[in-house]
């Protein structure tokens, strides 16, 4: 499979390959400058909780690299400006934020030492944040893979492949991983209403793949819950609160009580950049209002009444208490998560 190459800084430039076109046409939509990352969030030509965090950091590198004719207080002054236009383009991934503010807080401890220097220090940390990207989504994978039985049924929601993250993937990066060792799994991807991202880019990755897998629609889940037909629930995140309450694509909660009626085992895999450690309750997570044409219209075809009231939350936030373990680059999280954050809190100090 050719290894699909989501975020890629070369010739100067942010290449992203367009997943707005998806599955039907391969385009790479090329950031020259902060403001062509702060569209390419904003519009999601990129998205996906590490993935965007990826890019907004590349973002302030370029933001950087336009400001490197100011020195000292006016440099930072104008980059944090920049910085805070990225972070406002998607509020609910805490990886935007979390990057964001990696890039900043360097930019502020390295500035005595000059805007150019300063900047070429950012495009290396960038450069970090997307190699470790990919390192931690391997990482997850490998604990992962020992949540899922042989043979296991698996339904995922969204997308949490190579295409979210800057390669390999979360909860589509353990099903890629637990494939590798046992071709006897299956895959049903929800085609995940409104932006359609299982239909229109997590089923593009299973194929590219060969990965067993069928599509359907998002409210086929709880009748083949029902039918016995689900083994494990795997999904991924945007935020995760410290007592395990997490947001993730809208849907994702109520996957969550079909699961919890079934018996299903719900599982999360996020790296730990996507837990808020400041952040006790998901009722404390900004969730993300998106456009009434995203409902009204399926690829600019319109199919409801262009006047119609439209309420269209990107993201839901399930209960600490509807999931069975939350897998992460530092390893397997289980309830109390309250008492799991604290541990792993320690760990990273
Ligand atoms: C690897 S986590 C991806 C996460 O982000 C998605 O949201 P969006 O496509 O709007 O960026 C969805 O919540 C996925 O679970």
């Amino acid at each position: 499979m050719q290894s699909i190459e989501t975020i890629a800084f070369k010739k100067g430039a942010l290449h992203l390959i367009d997943q707005r076109k998806l599955p039907g046409h391969y385009e790479i939509f090329v950031c020259s400058d902060y403001r062509d990352v702060e569209f390419a969030i904003r519009d999601m030509v990129v998205r996906g909780a590490p993935a965007i965090g990826a890019t907004a950091a590349y973002g302030v590198y370029l933001a950087a690299r336009d400001l490197s004719t100011l020195e000292g207080e006016a440099f930072l002054r104008e980059l944090k400006k920049a910085c805070d236009v990225l972070e406002a383009t998607r509020p609910t991934a805490v990886n935007l934020r979390w990057a964001i503010r990696r890039m900043y807080t360097l930019a502020d401890k390295e500035s005595a030492k000059g805007s150019r220097s300063v900047t070429e220090r950012l495009k290396k940390e960038a450069d970090l944040i997307h190699a470790e990207d990919i390192e931690t989504n391997h990482r997850m994978a490998e604990y992962g893979v020992e949540l899922v039985p042989e043979g296991a049924r698996i339904l995922t929601h969204c997308n949490t492949g190579a295409l979210a993250t800057a390669g390999w993937g979360t909860a589509l990066g353990v099903i890629r991983q637990a494939y590798s060792r046992d071709k006897s799994i299956f895959v049903y991807a929800d085609e995940t209403r409104p932006r359609l991202q299982g239909a229109r880019l997590t089923a593009w990755e299973l194929v590219q793949e060969g990965i067993p897998a069928k599509l359907i629609p998002d409210n086929a889940a709880a009748f083949l819950m029902q039918q016995g037909k689900i083994d494990i629930v795997m999904v991924g995140a945007d935020r995760i609160a410290t007592n395990g309450d997490t947001s993730n694509k809208i849907g994702t909660y109520m996957l969550s009580i079909c699961a919890k009626e079934h018996g299903i085992p719900f599982y999360i895999v996020a790296p730990v950049s996507t837990i808020d450690f400041e952040i006790s309750s998901g009722s404390q997570i900004p969730i993300e209002e998106r456009s009434a044409e995203e409902v009204t219209h399926i690829g600019g075809v319109q199919i409801a009444p262009e006047t119609v009231d439209v309420y269209n939350p990107a993201f839901d936030v399930t209960p600490g208490a509807h999931i069975s373990a939350i897998i992460t680059d530092r390893g397997i999280l289980r309830p109390p998560y309250a008492e799991a954050m604290k541990v792993l809190q320690e760990e990273l100090r």
